[in-house]
């Protein structure tokens, strides 16, 4: 159930995008995402009030399709909204304290090594976002790319844990990220760059779904 819902993953904010983030997610749900993250970060994000007003409408907007609504970093403003999940990284909030705070609803956790990964289970994880696979432009502190090696070593020692891959990854690199182990792919500009985002959001559902039924996952 989780590894189908990370399949198609966008993560977005309004700095990420070039119009209205509404028209974008509207647009995105139509070509096939399959999970929805919320992040309202980098230079002239929305605080306060109006980010909690851009959440909600993009959160109706996500209950209406049935797609899994996340909100990046914020607990606070998850449990406001009765978020679907929350996801953090190494440096937010705890793994095991976000749990405890948001009891059974998603928890996702960023991990670039073997080790993280099994930090993340045993803070009771349901999924990990493993990245960046390849360099982005997406997030200024991001790390040194970790490439798709690391997909594999993980793959090979932790076979059943939830991972989706995060970081550069393109129409030209998703079915390589799948093949190495990624139960999905999690993206940013390759949707809100696009210049028509449901046909490419449609082209990238179809490139995960074929590659994950050739590897039965
Ligand atoms: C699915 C997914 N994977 C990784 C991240 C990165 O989280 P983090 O390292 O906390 O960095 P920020 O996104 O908070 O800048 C993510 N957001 N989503
Ligand atoms: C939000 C985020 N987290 C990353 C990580 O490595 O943990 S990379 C990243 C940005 C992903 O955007 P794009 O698809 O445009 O590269
Ligand atoms: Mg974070």
């Amino acid at each position: 159930m989780m590894k189908q819902k990370l399949s198609l993953y966008f993560v977005m904010g309004s700095v990420d995008c070039t119009k209205d983030p509404l028209a974008v997610l509207d647009e995105a749900i139509e070509g096939g995402i399959t999970m929805f993250q919320f992040r309202e970060k980098g230079k002239g994000a929305l605080t306060g009030v109006e980010k909690y007003r851009l959440a909600e409408k993009l959160f109706e907007r996500c209950l209406a399709h049935n797609i899994p609504f996340i909100v990046n970093d914020d607990v606070d403003l998850a449990l406001a909204l009765q978020a679907d999940g929350v996801h953090v990284g190494q440096e937010d909030e705890a793994a095991e304290r976000v749990r405890d705070r948001i009891g059974d609803r998603y928890l996702g956790v960023s991990v670039h090594n073997l080790n993280e990964v099994k930090q993340a289970l045993s803070a009771r994880a349901d999924y990990v976002g493993l990245g960046p696979i390849f360099p982005t432009v997406s997030k200024k502190d991001a790390k040194q790319a970790c490439g798709l090696a690391m997909i594999k070593h993980i793959r090979a020692h932790e076979k059943h844990v939830p991972l989706v891959a995060i970081g550069g990854i393109t129409q030209q690199t998703a079915k390589q990220v799948i093949e190495a182990g990624a139960d999905g792919i999690a993206v940013i500009s390759a949707i809100c760059r696009a210049e028509q985002i449901r046909e490419q959001t449609k082209r990238l559902y179809e490139i995960v779904m074929c590659a994950k039924q050739k590897g039965g996952s």
